[in-house]
């Protein structure tokens, strides 16, 4: 249940702190494709079992491309405005690592806003594996870290997490759907109570609660 005791604020314009703001809708398809193809090369190269003259071949590859890439970067601190599926809108980094739209190493965790708060569905393969087969607990954390502060952010305004608490209570399995889910619990003043939840199969496997602190934007 959302039991919020401030009165949601405007989000503050980046622009107006030297951040460049790029709507979501207008980064091109290829740019997306080619997050896409990468993400998916990333599981590649850490899976792979190629003879060397392949392994040559593709860093050969991977290099050049990475050359006439990096010719024309985005200023650090880029951010990017996303759907939430509800008509509103947030505002995150573009590279944001657990959510960022063109982040290749991202599970771009794709939270929509629900009645209760935020929600989103994602499946994990080997690049966020700890345990065999399993999720690490480092990336539970840090998705839960981005679903409660997403939902902070939106039901309130932007924040930092100061304090982050995870139960770990069953493993979270790879290659398996994930319903991550999360809420705000109560607002006093800057201090926002969060709380979130992993669940497989209907189970929960981590449940987190944290406090984010609204960021103070001065006149
Ligand atoms: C500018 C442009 C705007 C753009 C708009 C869009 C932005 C998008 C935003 C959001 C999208 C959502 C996606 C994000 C998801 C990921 C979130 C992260 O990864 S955040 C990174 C990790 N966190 C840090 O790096 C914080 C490091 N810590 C700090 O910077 C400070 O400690 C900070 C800001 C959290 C608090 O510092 P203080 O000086 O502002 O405030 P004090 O007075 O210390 O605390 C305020 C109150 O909170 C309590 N408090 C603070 N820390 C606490 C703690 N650890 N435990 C318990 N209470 C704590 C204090 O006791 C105080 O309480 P009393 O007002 O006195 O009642």
């Amino acid at each position: 249940m959302t039991v919020n005791t401030q009165p949601t604020t405007e989000t503050p314009d980046p622009r107006a702190f030297g951040l460049p703001l790029v709507e979501g809708g207008s980064l091109p398809a290829e740019l997306h494709s080619l997050v896409s193809s990468v993400h998916d090369l990333i599981d590649a190269v850490g899976n792979t079992r190629a003879d060397t003259e392949t392994l040559a071949e593709a860093a050969a590859t991977v290099r050049g491309l990475t050359d006439r890439l990096d010719v024309d970067r985005r200023q650090v601190g880029t951010m990017v405005t996303r759907d939430l599926g509800d008509g509103t809108t947030e505002i995150g980094t573009i590279t944001n690592i657990v959510a960022g739209d063109t982040n290749p190493a991202a599970p771009r965790l794709a939270l929509m806003r629900t009645p209760e708060g935020m929600r989103a569905e994602v499946t994990l393969n080997t690049i966020y594996q700890g345990p065999p087969g399993l999720v690490h607990g480092g990336w539970i954390a840090a998705m839960l870290d981005q679903a409660v502060g997403s939902v902070s952010s939106v039901e309130t305004s932007p924040g930092l997490t100061a304090r982050l608490e995870i139960d770990y209570r069953r493993p979270t399995p790879l290659f398996t759907p994930l319903e991550i889910t999360s809420w705000v619990e109560r607002t006093e003043g800057r201090k926002v109570y969060v709380a979130g939840r992993i669940r497989a199969h209907g189970q929960v496997t981590a449940e987190g609660k944290a406090l984010m602190i609204r960021v103070e934007v001065p006149e």
